[in-house]
Parts: C-alpha cells; sequence; structure tokens
C-alpha cells in the first residue's frame, strides 16, 4: 500500500515525466567535417522534431551526404555533437531505432530481396515477422520480385529495396539520402506517399534530395546547405512567406470586394485580385495545400453575390525559387579551405 507521501511524491514524478518534452529525432550542433584541407562542413546545426518531415537541399558538393553520415556516426565529426532520439550516435539502442538509406549502396547480388531483407533485420536485432517483411517489400513494389536475386535487380528496383530495408525494422527515424534519385515517376510518387505514411505514424524523416517539389510537397522543414554551412533554414512558410490566392472575377459588386477583404490584403491588377490567406490555409506545416476550407466557401459566396469567377490558383513563390536565390546571393559564404 502506498503512503499519501509516496503517493504525492509518485504524482508529482509522473507530472515532471509529463511535462519533459520528448526528446528530438535529430539533434545536432555545430557540426564539422574536414578532409585535408578541404571544408566540407562548418558549424551545421539542425533539429528534426518527432513525427517531422525535414528536408535537406543543396547543390552537389554542399554537405549534405558528409552531415548526414555524421548524424548516423558513420564518420567522425572534427567538432560538434550529435544525439539521435536523444542518445549519442554512437550508442547502438539509439542506432537500432533508425533506417537510413544511404545515397550509394550495393547488396549481395547473389541473395534475393527476402534474404537481404532477413540479413538486416537480424542485424538490426528487431523482431520482425515473415509476414511484416513481405509487406515490407509490397508496399515498396517488390512484391512479385521477392525471390528473384538482386544481381538482376535494375538501379530503380534496388532503390525500392534499399528503402524497405531502411523501414522493415520499425525505425522511429528514417534517414533517406537521395531516395528516389534512380525512380520512375510513379515510383516516387511512392515514395512521396511513403514519407507522408511515416510521418502519420509519428516517425521522424531526414530526407535528402535533388528534386525540390518533391521536398515542398512532403516536408515541413527544410535546412539549405551550401559550401558546408547552413544557409537557410525554416518551414516552408518562412522560407516562402504567405501564400496568396489569385483569383480572376468580373462583375465584382461593393459587397464581394468586402468578402474579399475580409479574408485578408487584396491587390488588384485588372481582373486579377491576389488575397492573402490567414496563416491556417497556408497549413501549419507549411506544406503544400492549395485551396482549404476557406478557398471553396469563399467562391461560393462570391458566386452568390453575382461574382462571375473565371480562375482560381495558389500563388507563392516556389522552393526552387527561393533556393536558386539563396544559392545565387551566396549568403553562406565559403568556409576555409581548398573548395
Ligand atoms: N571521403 C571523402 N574524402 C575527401 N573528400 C570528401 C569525402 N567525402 C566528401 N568529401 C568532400 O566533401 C564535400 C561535400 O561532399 P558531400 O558528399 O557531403 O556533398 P553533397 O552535398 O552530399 O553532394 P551531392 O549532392 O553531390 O551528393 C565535397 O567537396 C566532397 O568532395
Amino acid at each position: 500500500m502506498t503512503t499519501v507521501a509516496e503517493g504525492s511524491a509518485l504524482d508529482a514524478a509522473a507530472r515532471l515525466v509529463g511535462d519533459l518534452r520528448p526528446s528530438s529525432a535529430v539533434w545536432a550542433s555545430g557540426l564539422r567535417k574536414r578532409y585535408g584541407r578541404r571544408t566540407a562542413v562548418e558549424d551545421v546545426s539542425l533539429e528534426v522534431g518527432r513525427g517531422q518531415v525535414v528536408g535537406l537541399l543543396g547543390p552537389n558538393g554542399a554537405g549534405k551526404t558528409s552531415v548526414i553520415k555524421m548524424l548516423l556516426g558513420l564518420v567522425r565529426p572534427d567538432a560538434g555533437e550529435v544525439l539521435l532520439l536523444g542518445r549519442p550516435a554512437t550508442d547502438p539502442a539509439a542506432r537500432a531505432r533508425v533506417g537510413y538509406l544511404p545515397e550509394l549502396f550495393r547488396y549481395q547480388p547473389w541473395l534475393s530481396a527476402s534474404e537481404v531483407m532477413a540479413l538486416h533485420i537480424r542485424l538490426s536485432g528487431a523482431d520482425v515477422t515473415a509476414g511484416e517483411r513481405r509487406d515490407c517489400l509490397g508496399l515498396v513494389g517488390l512484391a512479385g520480385r521477392t525471390d528473384d536475386r538482386v544481381g538482376g535487380f535494375s538501379k530503380g528496383m534496388q532503390q525500392r529495396l534499399g528503402l524497405a530495408v531502411a523501414l522493415v525494422a520499425r525505425p522511429e527515424l528514417v534517414i533517406l539520402d537521395e531516395p528516389t534519385s534512380a525512380l520512375d515517376p510513379l515510383g516516387r510518387a511512392d515514395v512521396r506517399d511513403i514519407v507522408l505514411d511515416l510521418r502519420s505514424r509519428g516517425v521522424a524523416v531526414l530526407l535528402n534530395s535533388h528534386l525540390i517539389g518533391e521536398v515542398e510537397r512532403v516536408c515541413d522543414r527544410v535546412v539549405i546547405l551550401d559550401h558546408g554551412r547552413v544557409a537557410a533554414a525554416g518551414t516552408l512558410a518562412e522560407l516562402l512567406g504567405q501564400r496568396e490566392l489569385r483569383l480572376r472575377l468580373t462583375d465584382v459588386p461593393p459587397a464581394a470586394q468586402r468578402r474579399l477583404a475580409a479574408v485578408g490584403r487584396v491587390e488588384q491588377s485588372g481582373d486579377w485580385y491576389t488575397v492573402a490567406l490567414p496563416p491556417d490555409e497556408a497549413g501549419a506545416t507549411g506544406a503544400t495545400r492549395p485551396t482549404g476550407d476557406v478557398v471553396p466557401g469563399l467562391v461560393a459566396e462570391l458566386v452568390g453575390l453575382g461574382v462571375r469567377v473565371h480562375a482560381v490558383e495558389p500563388a507563392r513563390i516556389s522552393l526552387e525559387e527561393r533556393l536558386l536565390g539563396i544559392l545565387r546571393t551566396g549568403t553562406a559564404g565559403q568556409p576555409e579551405g581548398d573548395r
């Protein structure tokens, strides 16, 4: 039986634990890596929250893969600290809960897809049933090829297998280094759905990809690297500004003008009206959501007020435009060393 004093101490402890925020999936501070005189990464800090999808962008040689390898403990940083799921990156307990798809990989060509999976499951120490293994291969579109030798797989099929390997041990964090570089458009769409599904299940994802549209569709936050440094970081809303709606309207009575103004700031140029949408409409995560609840209601009301609606389209600077702007102005500067 618990005494009153013990009971209140237990309550206090429970409250304390309840107040603690779960540790981030990735927390890295001040990472630096030099290869000889060449600085690959300089003072990079980044965080991926639980259940968050973070995109890592940057030109060739910006240091993205070097950062990923340092996060995973595969490359030793010259400076800086990394915590994975609240533990040091070198702790096997943390690494067992991380799924990783490397940029360059090669599986044993004599093994079947199913055997490659079995090997990685054994290495991870996870308790994964044969059914889960099959489901995972099905998820990446390899259901019909489970017993085929990997040596006969196309590049895209090998990449799909790599993704299955990254996902199979029920990770809490998945790090994908160029997961779609060899995939056809259908495969890319599959990966997008898989990433969104992971997020909905609270799994954190760090995604390195040159396909900016892909990053813009799935990522909550983006970190842009240039010359080894963080050139910009933030949610899409922070990086791209407020989302707007462009409408081409004719026969707009004063009541309709007032209705538009009630949504947000309105700019008019001829028949085109640009309306700033309220922050919610841009999506709390900043993810692409061209229309939300406001838009259909607004259009219906405008039509009800006698307005002729010719076009409705989302408007905002694209991530690609923003990225090119950042890289061309070279905000990251040039780290020391022979680049
Ligand atoms: N093992 C290594 N030895 C020497 N230099 C290296 C090594 N790994 C990376 N580098 C250098 O570090 C810099 C960053 O490379 P990294 O592969 O991290 O870039 P990246 O952003 O992933 O590029 P990409 O988009 O082309 O894959 C490059 O200048 C590269 O030449």
